[in-house]
């Protein structure tokens, strides 16, 4: 069963708006794991605009399910996954002045440094997981550098399927497979929504999880949280 984990970023913008306590994120999270969410997933960037790192200190003790916080491997997230201790931390080469994720690792030149940042959050029980392009070679990189799960970088999975073509999940069917061969969890996660998430699920087999924020949340506005939720396992059956 593919677990799903609710990205809660865009709680903390509406949050960071007014500058105040409003959504408060901590009973949001508390929420979304009461309607059924098997995860909370956070993505704290280095300027704090949305989630900040006191607030992935605070989640941890309150939450009961899945802890995944994802990030680019600076000192400064290093430091806050290990002092959290997350279940899992996910690795992501963001660059400095992108508005969100928009690749992923190159893992055959990067081999080194992901091999050493992943075995130090290990000897710590943190499960890693390595965003990654749905690439088969990045894939057999990924395999080399030790970590236990790749996220796929759903973007252009997102795009393809929105212009209704045929085979857009080709791509993540062939390296889930390989991930699966080479003994790698896989994750997916960037633009999934209650539109493509199904087909997604359906299709791409050895999905352990998905992490879902700006759809979701979006579409909460219209539905709900609890009944976007509901919506989402139904669909990830
Ligand atoms: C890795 C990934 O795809 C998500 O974590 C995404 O980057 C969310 O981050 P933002 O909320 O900053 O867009
Ligand atoms: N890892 C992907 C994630 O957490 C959420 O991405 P998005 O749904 O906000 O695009």
């Amino acid at each position: 069963m593919t677990k799903l984990s609710v990205n809660i970023n865009k709680i903390a913008t509406l949050r960071n708006a007014r500058g105040g306590d409003v959504p408060n994120v901590l009973k949001a999270a508390k929420n979304i794991e009461k309607f059924g969410a098997e995860g909370i997933t956070v993505h704290p960037r280095p300027d704090e605009r949305h989630i900040r790192y006191a607030d992935a200190r605070e989640l941890k003790p309150v939450l009961t399910t899945e802890f995944n916080i994802e990030g680019k491997p600076i000192q400064q997230f290093v430091d806050l996954v290990l002092e959290v201790k997350p279940a899992q931390v996910t690795l992501v080469p963001d660059a400095e002045d992108a508005i969100t994720s928009n690749a992923g690792w190159d893992t055959i030149k990067h081999r080194d440094y992901l091999r050493e940042v992943i075995s130090e959050f290990k000897s710590h029980g943190i499960r890693t997981s390595i965003f990654v392009d749905p690439e088969l070679k990045i894939i057999e990189g990924a395999a080399e550098t030790g970590a236990d799960r790749i996220e796929l970088y759903t973007e252009q999975f997102a795009v393809d399927y929105a212009k209704g073509m045929e085979n857009a999940a080709k791509s993540y069917v062939a390296c889930s497979q390989l991930a699966y061969e080479l003994k790698l969890g896989v994750n997916a996660g960037h633009d999934l929504s209650l539109d493509n998430i199904g087909y997604f699920s359906n299709n791409v087999p050895h999905l352990d999880e998905v992490s879902i924020g700006h759809a979701l949340i979006s579409e909460a506005l219209y539905m709900g949280l609890e009944k976007t939720i509901q919506k989402y396992l139904k669909l990830l059956k």
